[in-house]
Parts: C-alpha cells; structure tokens; sequence
C-alpha cells in the first residue's frame, strides 16, 4: 500500500489515537503555583518508562522539505517518547495506527513550533522531521536494557505533499 499523504494541522483530538499534543490547552489541570507567580499546566501527557529510566535530551533535526518520501516507519515498545521543539519552528509528524504488527494508513500532521508530541508506547512514527530549517527539540523518552526500536520499511513509499494547491 502507497499513497499520497496531506498533512492535517496538529489538534489534541486529531492526534489523541496516537498520544498527546503537548500544549496547556492540553493540560489535564491548571493550577497557580509559586505564590501565584507560575501557572502550572499540568500531566498533558504520561512518560512511559516501564523499567528503564527517563532521559532528557536534545535533538538537533536536519531541515527537510515538502514533498517527503516516507519509506519506513518506527515504533519504541517499551516507552513513549515525546518531542518540544525548542526554537519554534514547524516539522511534520508521521504516525499509522498498528495493523496486526505492521503500520496501518499512515496519517501526518503539520506541527507549528508552538506545540510539541509526546508518542504512547510501541505508537508507530516517523523519526524525528524538522521542516525549513535545522532545529532543537526537547526529547523526553525511555532508556535502559531492552531492545526499544522496532522498525518497518514499506514496499512502496507514501508521498507527503505539501497542503498547499
Ligand atoms: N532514534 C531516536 O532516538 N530517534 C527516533 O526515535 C525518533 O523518533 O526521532
Ligand atoms: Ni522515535
């Protein structure tokens, strides 16, 4: 199965199948904190670890551009794995559903640089794809023993076209 892929901009209900949008709005509670000088918006998403340990880490995205050819996709099956961009640029995110252990129809999301994707568990996606420019993101995801990447190549590639027509 191939195909072209549309990008659908990033809402909290869109991606919920997959995991969570990282944005207050997408906060389980908001609470004052600090004496009233902080909000906290707080558990938008949980860090799965099972039992490895959370890292913080840094990735540094090589700019692609539109249209992408989307030849594999991953999955981490014994953590989540959540990404913040950090300087605010927009990148494109590529999840399926699971089909029997192997990615079902693809869908992708154009993420603006305000919002950022924290992957449930074993949720099949595509390595990180920063778009336009190089750009930092906060990694939040699992380490520890175990074989935590799965990955599948497809036979054909989807194609990721810009929305703009
Ligand atoms: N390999 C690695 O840590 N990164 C991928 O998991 C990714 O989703 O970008
Ligand atoms: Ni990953």
């Amino acid at each position: 199965m191939s195909g072209v892929l549309f990008p659908e901009p990033l809402t909290a209900d869109a991606f919920r199948p997959f995991g969570e949008v990282i944005e207050p709005d997408n906060a389980s509670e908001i609470k004052l904190i600090n004496n009233g000088t902080t909000t906290r918006f707080h558990d938008i998403a949980p860090v799965e670890v099972g039992e490895g340990r959370a890292l913080i880490s840094i990735f540094r995205g090589k700019p692609f551009a539109l249209p992408l050819q989307v030849r594999m996709l991953e999955r981490h099956p014994l953590g989540s794995q959540a990404f913040m961009p950090i300087e605010g640029r927009p990148y494109l995110v590529v999840v399926a559903p699971d089909d029997g252990g192997r990615p079902g129809a693809p869908r992708a999301f154009l993420c603006e640089g305000d919002k950022g994707v924290s992957y449930a568990r074993n949720v099949w996606h595509h390595p990180l794809v920063a778009l336009g420019e190089r750009s930092d993101f906060l990694v939040v995801d699992r380490g520890g023993e175990g074989v935590n990447l799965e990955e599948f190549v497809f036979d054909e590639p989807y194609s990721v076209e810009s929305s703009a027509r």
